[in-house]
């Protein structure tokens, strides 16, 4: 199996001369896994997760992407190509098609072709989004509401892994199924590699599923 995306021997620590949050720490993902990372409140998932698409930098060890120290991959490129998925949805100000299309915006997504309305109104109704409109404010949303856009604005940047971190939290439990399903076939019709925290007792129907615990600073990976 290809490798997708390397840690190796990764260690981290919040503050510079500061205790280390974990050491020594190791992943291999292979192109097309579906990871889930478990662990409990403050273990490190997030941490990991933001690591991964250089929104914190490693004390020390490596991580690869396609074979790349990512240390030398810009953001925007990585990012492209790895989309990271808060879990507290960001919005900009402006329309909901201005957030959807916001990857569209910088240099790096214009290469790709923006989709048009119509594509973004059938997106919408597949995400429970119902009768929300695309010339909407996106500061009026829920909670909720917020985090589905965020997928959705992720999906549209076309990376090959996406990184998710709890994101069904604001969600009830139809809407966090909707959003499950739609993750599952990402991995599966589409091929994506997806790692995704979640607190839930969520297990997905893909063959390439690979659960994590996160646990005393080590990731634990059946
Ligand atoms: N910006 C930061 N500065 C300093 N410490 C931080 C920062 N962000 C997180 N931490 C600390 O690092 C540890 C790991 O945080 P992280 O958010 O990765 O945990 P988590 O496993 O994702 O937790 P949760 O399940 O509650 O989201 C926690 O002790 C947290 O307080």
């Amino acid at each position: 199996m290809a490798k997708l995306l390397e840690l190796r021997d990764l260690s981290f620590g919040y503050d510079k001369d500061g205790p280390l949050l974990f050491e020594h720490l190791s992943l291999s993902v292979g192109t097309g896994e579906f990871l889930i990372i478990k662990g409990a409140s403050g273990s490190g998932k997030s941490t990991l997760l933001r690591l991964i698409c250089r929104l914190n930098t490693p004390r020390s060890g490596s991580i690869l992407f396609k074979g790349r120290n990512t240390a030398n991959i810009p953001p925007p490129e990585l990012r492209s190509k790895v989309t990271y998925v808060a879990q507290i949805p960001q919005m900009i100000e402006g329309t909901i098609r201005d957030n959807l299309l916001l990857s569209f915006t910088f240099a790096q997504g214009r290469r790709k072709a923006a989709p048009d309305d119509a594509t973004l109104e059938r997106m919408l109704e597949a995400f429970y989004l119902h009768g929300v409109g695309l010339e909407q404010s996106a500061s009026k949303l829920s909670v909720g509401q917020k985090q589905r856009l965020s997928i959705m604005r992720a999906i549209l940047n076309v990376p090959d892994m996406l990184l998710l971190d709890e994101p069904t939290s604001a969600l009830d439990a139809e809407s966090a199924a909707m959003v499950f399903s739609i993750i599952e076939r990402l991995n599966t019709e589409e091929g994506k590699t997806l790692i995704i925290v979640t607190h839930s007792d969520y297990s997905p129907a893909v063959p390439r599923v690979r659960k994590c615990i996160f646990r005393n600073g080590n990731l634990e990976c059946a």
